[in-house]
């Protein structure tokens, strides 16, 4: 018995962060959605009770450190599942670039296995679950468009936006989420407009969107890592309509309503940055094979 999911990755439209909780992590408000550039995971159904994980990309570890294990492992010890899997990741999605690649795994994994184990959970169960392997896990086992509250767990469903070009460009160094959080400094904050964000993406209204574009890790992030400025000002110069950095960076991404304008904005960042996609955007739950 094999299966397979499609683990797209996320863009924050809009990140915020209220203050620090005791547990330590910070009390959010993000509007996020998916786009198109997706890892493909396989699972292969094991008689045998173990689990194995794999990945050709260097840094996605194969062991018990991978999301996707993680996620395996809570689902198969939480329903006392006695059969295995071997879990293949076919990594598309950059690493550690804000786009919550091993989120999506996880949550595809998740969504997989409750197949291939015929465990017949909702996707409102497999949020619950997946909010104890990380913050954006939840957000991803849905796959549609939402704003996340709570650490991130919290979701409420939203239309997807409107239809566009997103063209992601991801510098080479990575960033550690958790570093970022910690430099955070809290006291002096300009909070994005969360509610104009939802009332733009419910009225259909791309200038909306486009102007509120908010991402409060950016004032961490861009004066540790100043090609995230260089790439957000190159999008603007070849013509996005608005850009922004992704969860906690480095990745940025910009929007364009027009294919060649598209086009014109990925030529213009080849020269200087490696990793540069353009694709669309998801937005909806959909089942991704
Ligand atoms: C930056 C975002 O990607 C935006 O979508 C998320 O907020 C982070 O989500 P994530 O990577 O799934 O986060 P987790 O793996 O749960 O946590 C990584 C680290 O980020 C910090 N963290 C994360 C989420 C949150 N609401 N507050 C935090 O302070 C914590 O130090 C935590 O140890
Ligand atoms: N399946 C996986 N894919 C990618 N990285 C993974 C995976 N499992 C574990 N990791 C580890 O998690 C770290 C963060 O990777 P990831 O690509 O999820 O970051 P991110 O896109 O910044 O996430 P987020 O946006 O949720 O903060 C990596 O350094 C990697 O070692």
């Amino acid at each position: 018995m094999y299966t397979i999911e499609k683990a797209p990755a996320k863009i924050n439209l809009t990140l915020d962060v209220l203050y620090k909780r005791p547990d330590q992590y910070h009390e959010v408000e993000m509007v996020m959605t998916t786009v198109d550039l997706a890892d493909r995971i396989e699972f292969f159904l094991l008689e045998e009770d173990k689990m194995e994980v794999t990945s050709e990309n260097r840094f996605v570890p194969n062991d018990e450190r991978n999301l996707a294990y993680r996620a395996a492992k809570l689902l198969k010890e939480r329903y006392d599942v006695k059969q295995g899997v071997q879990i293949k990741i076919d990594k598309q999605i950059p690493v550690a670039a804000g786009l919550a690649g091993g989120s999506s795994d996880a949550a595809a994994t998740l969504r997989g296995l409750n197949r291939l184990w015929k465990l017949n959970l909702t996707l409102d169960e497999l949020a619950v679950l997946g909010a104890e392997v990380g913050s954006d896990v939840s957000f991803c086992v849905y796959n549609s468009t939402a704003l996340a509250k709570g650490r991130g767990e919290t979701i409420i469903e939203l239309p997807p936006p409107p239809q566009c070009w997103v063209i992601l460009a991801k510098p080479i160094q990575g960033v550690s989420t958790q570093s970022v959080y910690q430099s955070l400094q809290l006291d002096n904050i300009e909070h994005p407009d969360t509610d104009g964000m939802v009332h733009a993406i419910k009225q259909f209204d791309y200038q909306g969107v486009c102007s509120r574009l908010k991402n409060v890790l950016e004032v961490v992030t861009l004066p540790k890592n100043p090609e995230v400025e260089q790439i957000k000002q190159q999008m603007l110069h070849s013509g996005a309509d608005a850009v922004l950095m992704s969860g906690s960076g480095p990745t940025v991404f910009g929007l364009v309503q027009q294919e060649s304008r598209a086009d014109r904005i990925y030529n213009s960042l080849r020269g200087f940055c490696e990793e540069v996609y353009v694709v669309r955007i998801l937005g909806c739950r959909q089942r991704l094979d």
